[in-house]
């Protein structure tokens, strides 16, 4: 934060305590707020009560420290002698919190996982994420408006809506965030780097919104799509932002349980084409999506249909418990006639379509709700030692650091079961992964959003009112109250990955009777 270098003392502050003029002194910088009065979302009153004083404490016992960068041209100067002390972070800067890094950023520690390219990779997404997608993420949060085009193309030059897809030959040769790492190296913990970083807006619904259907909708396209020119002109047209997919398989009749759709694909009698009749219900970016990656049943089982936006094909917003930034929709297709060149892996298969990427998917969500965790734990500690009450720092009662110690212990042990689970999707083959991992990945998304729930609660409990309101000190805890839920519902609800977990398991269990 630039602050004007005029230096005052004190007594000169104190004259400024006037029907006119109002200074008042905020970690040794001076303030005149005498224009500000009106516009003050606190009232008048409040600030002319401190008038011509130190106002600091009083300063961060209502406020986010945000606040003062963001009204920073009514700092007029510092106290003669004095220095602030507070930190203003940079863009990309690292939190100085305890526990609000993972263990491998904080650097005390060492980790047998990330490599410098690791390291390059976060330095420059926590950068882009703190200097263009948070600012967005929080004005598209707050008036529900979906990501503007210029957001998205910038992330498509960064090469960051490429990365966002995982590993894979789709980001051979090209230039990822300015060269921090090479396409061919990019592995599963520079995609968990990337799923970390993002989340750091503490805006769920405009995460969602950032083009999250495209991460679970484009896959089926890169893996199943058996025309290479149709695939090359939907992942250039995707990838440069020209364009917009989603995937489309959850219905009123269907949610988890995806083997009984009831969207009809009927194939024309030349065989040319299918006539896809149906809807599709909590579609992430349907609103504003040109394809629909679409799960419909075929005359002997389930199909994925890659869907073009045209006639017969009508999508509207749904209200949801979060932002409508994330885009979730309603679609209904009536009659739309989709080429059969349009479907992708095998007709009467698609369950494997599907399946295929539920994996990444749920992994890729574990590593988005630990992280969001983590920046729970992180506020609650800044509020606890900032906050006086009953004349001591909310820290000092040992209620509150019963409740912390619960939370960062969850936080911790998800982070840690997920960088080993990562490890070992870095080096199993496919195959392997898809028999060895499919329970424990589900298993590790319910034990983050189980834990998820444990923290949003406590920490409402700390934050106390402010952790309900949606501006102010305690925006992150109501953010992330309104939203844990979808991580615990989305990509398998909670009990169906729970049972899945041990169902995988009882598969290794012997035989014998032991
Ligand atoms: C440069 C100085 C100040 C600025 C720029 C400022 C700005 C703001 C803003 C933006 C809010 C809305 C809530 C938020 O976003 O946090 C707010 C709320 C408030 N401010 Fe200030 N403020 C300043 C100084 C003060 C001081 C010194 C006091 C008290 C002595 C004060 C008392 C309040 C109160 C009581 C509220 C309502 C808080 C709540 O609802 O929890 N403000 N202020």
């Amino acid at each position: 934060m630039a602050i004007a270098s005029k230096t005052f003392t004190r007594a000169e502050v104190a004259k400024h305590n006037t029907e006119d003029s109002v200074w008042f002194v905020v970690d040794a910088t001076v303030y005149d707020v005498s224009d500000f009065l009106d516009a003050h979302p606190g009232g008048e009153a409040v600030l002319r009560q401190v008038a011509g004083k130190d106002a600091t404490v009083d300063f961060y016992n209502l406020h986010r420290h945000e606040v003062l960068s963001k009204y920073a041209d009514l700092a007029i100067g510092t106290v003669e002698g004095e220095k602030p002390s507070i930190i203003t972070p940079q863009p990309g800067d690292l939190s100085t919190v305890p526990y609000a890094e993972p263990l491998w950023l904080s650097p005390a520690f060492r980790s047998p996982f990330y490599k410098e390219s690791h390291r390059k990779l976060q330095r420059a997404m926590r950068e882009f994420t703190d200097k263009y997608i948070t600012p967005e993420a929080q004005e598209k949060e707050r008036t529900g408006e979906y990501i503007s085009q210029e957001l998205v193309e910038r992330m498509s030059k960064t090469g960051i809506l490429q990365m966002r897809m995982g590993p894979g030959k789709h980001l051979h040769g090209v230039e990822l965030l300015g060269g921090a790492v090479d396409g061919k190296e990019f592995d599963y913990f520079h995609d968990l780097v990337m799923s970390q970083e993002g989340v750091r807006a503490a805006a769920r619904g405009f995460q969602d919104g950032s083009l999250a259907g495209m991460v679970i909708g484009l896959t089926c396209i890169l893996n199943f799509c058996k025309d290479p020119v149709m695939q090359k002109r939907i992942t250039d047209e995707v990838f440069s932002g020209q364009k917009k997919i989603c995937l489309a398989i959850t219905e009123a009749f269907a949610g988890s349980d995806v083997a009984n759709l009831r969207t009809t694909a009927v194939k024309t009698p030349d065989g040319k084409h299918y006539i896809v009749n149906g809807t599709k219900k909590w579609i992430t970016n349907g609103v504003f999506s040109d394809y629909f990656v679409t799960g419909v049943k075929t005359d002997k089982g389930l199909s994925v249909l890659l869907i073009e936006r045209g006639e017969g094909v009508e999508t509207k917003p749904i209200k949801t418990s979060y932002s409508p930034a994330a885009g979730t929709t309603f679609i209904t297709f009536d009659n739309v006639k989709v080429p059969v060149e349009n479907l992708l892996g095998e007709e009467n298969k698609g369950i494997y379509v599907i399946l295929s990427n539920f994996n990444h998917e749920r992994w890729t969500m574990a590593c988005g709700t630990i992280r969001y965790m983590r920046l729970v734990v992180e506020e609650c500690l800044k509020w606890a030692h900032q906050r006086i009450v009953f004349r001591k720092r909310l820290i000092d009662q040992p209620v509150i650091r019963q409740k912390l110690a619960k939370m960062i212990a969850l936080c911790e042990a998800n982070q840690a079961w997920l960088e080993q689970i990562t490890f070992q999707m870095c080096n199993m083959p496919y195959a392997q992964q898809a028999k060895f991992l499919g329970g424990p990945i589900a298993l590790l998304k319910m034990s983050a959003t189980r834990a998820a729930h444990e923290i949003a609660d406590e920490s409402v409990q700390i934050f106390g009112g402010r952790g309900l309101t949606q501006t102010g000190m305690g925006r992150v805890i109501e953010n992330f109250n309104r939203g844990y839920k979808f991580d615990a519902i989305l990509g398998g609800a909670e009990e169906v990955l729970a049972d899945l977990g041990v169902r995988q398991a009882m598969k290794f269990m012997p035989k014998a009777v032991l």
